[in-house]
C-alpha cells in the first residue's frame, strides 16, 4: 500500500528582522513515519516547529497537513496536528485532571477519549494535585496526553527527552513507537540526544543556520570496505584501489551472500570493515567536532 505524506514543507522561509532563521526548507513526512530533526543551538528547529503548527507565520513557502494547506485552509490543516513546542503550556495552579478537562472541552473531546487520555498519563493519584507539585517527566506525561486528547495524525515534539531520566526516555520512546505502529500516526521529534533519535527514528533531518544539511535515508545502506588478494571483476564490488574494494547491502543477511561469492571465484579475503556512516559519525561529518 502506498503510503500518503501527511505534511508536505515546500520551499519555507522565516526572518526574525534581518536574521534569516529558516532558509528554502523543504521536506515531507509521510504516515507512520517518526522523523528525527537535529540540529546544534540556534539552527531553527524550534521556530520551523512553530511554523508548522501556526504558532508563527512564515514568510513564504507552502506547508500542507493531511493534503491541507496551511494558510489557506488553517483549521482544517491544524486539526490533524498536535504538538509540545518548548515548555509545555500547562495551568500550574490547577490539578492535572482540571487541565485535561479544559483541553478536552476546548478540543470538543468525548468523556470516552478524556478518560482514556487520563489512565494514559499513568500519574495515578497525582492527578488530583496541582501541576505545580509534579516532577517534569510528570508534566511532560501530562502535556502528552493533552496534544494526543484530539487524536493527531501529526505530532510534533520539540525536545521532549530533555530533563528525562533514563527510564523516562526509555518509557518516553516505547509508547511513542507503540503510538506510531498501533494508531498509524506520524511524528515529527526534534533532540540534542543523538543516540535517542537514533533508536527512534526511522529517517533524520540535519539542520544547521536554518538550512537542511542532510538527510538520511530511510533504508540505512550497511557498507564494507575489503581488502583481499586478487582482483574481483563483479561490478558490486567498488575498486578503491589495488586489491580494496567497497560494497554496499541494505539488508544485515546478504553479507553472506557477498562472502560466499568472493569464496566461489577463489578470492581471500584479507579484512573487512564496516565503514557505515552512523549517526555520530555523520554529525560530526555535517557538524564538525
Ligand atoms: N522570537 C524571536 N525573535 C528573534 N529571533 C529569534 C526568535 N526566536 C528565535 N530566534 C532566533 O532564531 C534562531 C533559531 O532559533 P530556534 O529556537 O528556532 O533554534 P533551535 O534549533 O530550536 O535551537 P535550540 O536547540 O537551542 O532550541 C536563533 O538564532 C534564535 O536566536
Amino acid at each position: 500500500m502506498i503510503k500518503q505524506n501527511v505534511l508536505d514543507v515546500l520551499n519555507l522561509c522565516k526572518s526574525y528582522g534581518n536574521h534569516l532563521v529558516l532558509d528554502d526548507i523543504s521536506f515531507s513526512i509521510r504516515e507512520n513515519e517518526i522523523v528525527g530533526f537535529i540540529g546544534p543551538n540556534g539552527a531553527g528547529k524550534s521556530t520551523l516547529m512553530k511554523c508548522l503548527c501556526g504558532l508563527i507565520h512564515m514568510d513564504s513557502g507552502n506547508v500542507t497537513i493531511c493534503g491541507h494547506d496551511i494558510q489557506s485552509q488553517r483549521e482544517k490543516a491544524l486539526s490533524h496536528q498536535a504538538s509540545l513546542i518548548e515548555s509545555p503550556g500547562l495551568f500550574f495552579n490547577m490539578t492535572g485532571y482540571e487541565n485535561l478537562e479544559i483541553f478536552a472541552s476546548l478540543k470538543n473531546v468525548s468523556k470516552d477519549k478524556l478518560q482514556q487520555m487520563s489512565d494514559y498519563t499513568r500519574i495515578g493519584d497525582y492527578l488530583k494535585k496541582p501541576v505545580s507539585s509534579y516532577s517534569l517527566g510528570m508534566k511532560q506525561r501530562l502535556a502528552l496526553s493533552i496534544a494526543l486528547l484530539s487524536s493527531p495524525q501529526f505530532l510534533m515534539l520539540d525536545e521532549p527527552m530533555n530533563g528525562l531520566d533514563p527510564s523516562g526516555v526509555f518509557e518516553l520512546r516505547k509508547e511513542l513507537r507503540k503510538m506510531v505502529d498501533e494508531q498509524g500516526m506520524s511524528l515529527l521529534i526534534s533532540s540534542h540526544q543523538l543516540n535517542e533519535i537514533e533508536k527512534i527514528a526511522d529517517r533524520i533531518i540535519y539542520i544547521e543556520n536554518g538550512k537542511i544539511k542532510e538527510v538520511q535515508k530511510q533504508e540505512q545502506t550497511i557498507t564494507y570496505q575489503i581488502r583481499v588478494n586478487k582482483i574481483i571483476t563483479d561490478h558490486r564490488f567498488r575498486k578503491l584501489s589495488d586489491f580494496l574494494y567497497k560494497f554496499s547491502i541494505q539488508n544485515p543477511n546478504e553479507l553472506s551472500v557477498y562472502l560466499r561469492k568472493l569464496e566461489r571465484e577463489g578470492v581471500q579475503l584479507l579484512d573487512i570493515t564496516n565503514t557505515s556512516d552512523d549517526l555520530e559519525n555523520m554529525y560530526t561529518r555535517i557538524y564538525g567536532e
